[in-house]
């Protein structure tokens, strides 16, 4: 056979390749982190979205040259700089937090292994710890009652989702701890329908799912008839009893990746209303962190200000003259005081900068509670944008 079309060697040759890339890759993250020493130095900003700019034009202008399209070489540059950044920040938050010991870490989240907020934990910690000790709970409040009792350094709490919107329970204990939140992380959500042995979608009978996923789920759902849904307390619960029952007529919806810890497979993918589903983690711990000055903050508030007509709106006007973005406004009921409400705010500073504590300063006094639940580094990197005359071919 004609060497060039012999299989085993062209396997070969682009095993040899990705080894190659892989040796690249590692080369560029470590000057990325001498990037971090240089800029921890002259307190420059990690992110410098001009020399992005220039970069992947360049870098475009090239593939093309060598037959690599466009959106090829934007999609793996993008990722390559995100992971950069990341790195960067990371490194920059372990000087600014000298006394935070990281090689090994207690983690607490949601459900077993295969949960979105155990695949959200090893994500966030993959560029910070050498080791995780994992630690499920049954419940949002257990999860705090670890961290606050000491039994863990951390817990994992989704938030928000882009699909299903704030999770209250977590709102609700947030005002009641002394817990800060010190990062956070956006994980995709991509719910499939899970089986153990191989079937068909006709013949499921049963599915298991946690609430958030059901929800974030219910147009395939409602489009299924007869089928049984079984609540369950988290979607490795789900996962684990998929893979006890090992029935065609069972399925479970979840995560491909968490879905492989229990050696289940993708019967549907992409089952959610929302194509772009997303859950944004929080991660609370009991000291708050310091967040380097060349990293984007983000510093979560809660206030209540009693029923007078207009605070709230006072309050805000004050974040809008300092010139404070406010990326999330989230109200819940207080206990025990009825049609009052307790505001959650997220504004984009971090609380050491001169305007966000001159904008405490101004606030506090139209408030009768207002506590800041902690200020930790932006995780979402939104990609550069490049002018489209770039893209065209
Ligand atoms: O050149 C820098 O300043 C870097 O931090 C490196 C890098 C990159 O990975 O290429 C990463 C982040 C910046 O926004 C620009 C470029």
């Amino acid at each position: 056979m004609n060497e060039e079309l012999d299989l085993t060697k062209i396997r070969e040759k682009i095993t040899q390749l990705d080894q190659d890339l892989l040796t690249l890759f590692a080369q560029r993250r470590s000057l990325t982190l001498n990037v971090a020493k240089s800029k921890a130095h002259q307190i420059r900003p990690v992110r410098d979205q001009q020399r992005e700019q220039e970069l992947l034009i360049r870098l475009i202008k090239q593939g093309k040259s060598l037959g690599l399209d466009a959106h090829y070489v934007t999609s793996i540059f993008q990722t390559i700089i995100e992971d950069s950044v990341l790195n960067q920040q990371a490194y920059l938050q372990t000087l600014a937090n000298p006394s935070i010991e990281m090689p090994t870490v207690s983690v607490a989240f949601l459900g077993d292994k295969g949960s979105y907020s155990y695949l959200a934990s090893h994500r966030y910690f993959s560029r910070r710890a050498e080791k995780i000790i994992e630690f499920g709970c049954q419940s949002f409040a257990e999860i705090m009652t670890q961290v606050e009792s000491g039994h863990v350094d951390y817990g994992m709490l989704p938030i928000e989702n882009t699909s299903s919107g704030s999770i209250n329970e977590v709102y609700d204990l947030l005002q009641h701890t002394n817990l800060s939140i010190v990062g956070e992380i956006t994980q995709p959500i991509e719910h499939c329908l899970l089986t153990a042995v191989n079937t068909r979608l006709d013949k499921i009978k049963t599915i298991y799912a946690h609430g958030q996923p059901f929800t974030q789920c219910s147009n395939f759902l409602d489009k299924q008839s007869n089928i049984r849904i079984e609540y369950c307390e988290s979607t490795a619960d789900a996962m684990a009893q998929a893979y006890e029952l090992q029935s065609d007529e069972v399925a479970v919806i979840g995560s491909e990746e968490g879905g492989k810890l229990y050696q289940l497979h993708a019967l549907e993918k992409s089952i959610a209303n929302q194509s772009e589903n997303h859950s944004r983690f929080i991660l609370v711990a009991r000291k708050a962190v310091d967040v380097a000055e060349q990293i984007p903050a983000k510093t979560a508030i809660i206030l209540a200000t009693g029923q007078k007509p207009g605070a709230l709106v006072e309050c805000l006007v004050v974040l809008k003259d300092k010139g404070i973005n406010m990326c999330k406004l989230e109200s819940r009921p207080i206990q025990g005081r009825p049609w009052e409400e307790m505001f959650y705010i997220d504004v984009e500073a971090n609380v050491k900068s001169g305007a966000l504590q001159e904008a405490i300063a101004e606030i506090t006094p139209q408030t009768n509670f207002i506590k800041i639940l902690g200020c930790y580094p932006i995780e979402h990197i939104s990609p550069t944008s490049i002018p489209s005359s770039a893209l065209k071919d």
